[in-house]
């Protein structure tokens, strides 16, 4: 079975994240690019991350506007031939279903349910009634309605979300290897146990990226699953 670890590379400078991949690449499957390394590199960037490692990339640019817009840039990623992308599932039905309409063959479309830098209390004071796993699964809900491959949740939901959603494919962020710090995470689990609950890719950024040995770090971490 393929590494499911996918490095999230949170780096600004396009020669630091390559050379931190150098190190890394024979223990990850993938190479996730977001907000960060996106606006300071844009296409060009991604070009060169995929060239250098030759991993799959996932397009974490998490799209969330209406469906003409959502849609629009879709397609305008094409060129990148991203592996996977995101887009908020609390964007609505409609501009899921554009959305993934407008990918390209190949390519998954996850919802982001709701980010693991996030607990209840947060969730409440956004006006959203109920408990972290009640708003995963409904929105969970909606991406699979909309037709997506499936949803970003956190290891706290996964279990419940596969449980229902057989076939779906889930990217699990918020993931510290026992004893690593949690940052601005809130909803942890371990990479082990997202992956026994059945998420596809588990993301990983700074417990690599961050480690004195990050090439130790991922390997570690490799070794756990
Ligand atoms: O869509 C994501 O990838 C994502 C969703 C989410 O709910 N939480 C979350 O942390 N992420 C991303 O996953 C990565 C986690 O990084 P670390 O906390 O450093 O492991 C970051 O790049 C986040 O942008």
């Amino acid at each position: 079975m393929s590494n499911p670890v996918y490095l999230a590379l949170d780096v600004p400078q396009i020669d630091a994240g390559k050379a931190l991949l150098e190190k890394v690449k024979a223990h990850i499957g993938g190479v996730k690019l977001g907000l960060e390394f996106f606006c300071a590199h844009g296409n060009h960037g991604v070009h060169e991350i995929a060239h250098a490692s030759g991993l799959p990339i996932f397009l974490d640019l998490k799209f969330h506007d209406i469906p003409n817009t959502v849609a629009g840039a879709m397609q305008a990623i094409h060129v990148l031939e991203p592996a996977i992308v995101t887009v908020h599932a609390s964007g609505g039905r409609a501009m899921m279903e554009d959305a993934k309409a407008a990918a390209a063959n190949g390519t998954k479309v996850v919802g982001v349910t709701m980010l693991t830098s996030l607990d209840e209390r947060d969730l409440t004071r956004t006006g959203v009634e109920g408990t972290p796993h009640d708003h995963v699964m409904r929105l969970a809900d909606l991406a699979h309605d909309a037709g997506l491959d499936g949803i970003v949740c956190s290891g706290e939901e996964v279990g419940a979300v596969h449980k229902q959603w057989k076939d779906g494919f889930f990217v699990v962020p918020g993931l510290r290897p026992a004893g690593s710090a949690i940052g601005d995470q809130k909803r942890v689990v371990t990479p082990r146990k997202a992956r026994d609950d059945g998420a596809s890719v588990l993301v990983i950024g700074r417990p690599i990226s961050r480690a004195e040995d990050p090439a130790a770090a991922a390997r570690a971490i490799e070794g756990t699953l």
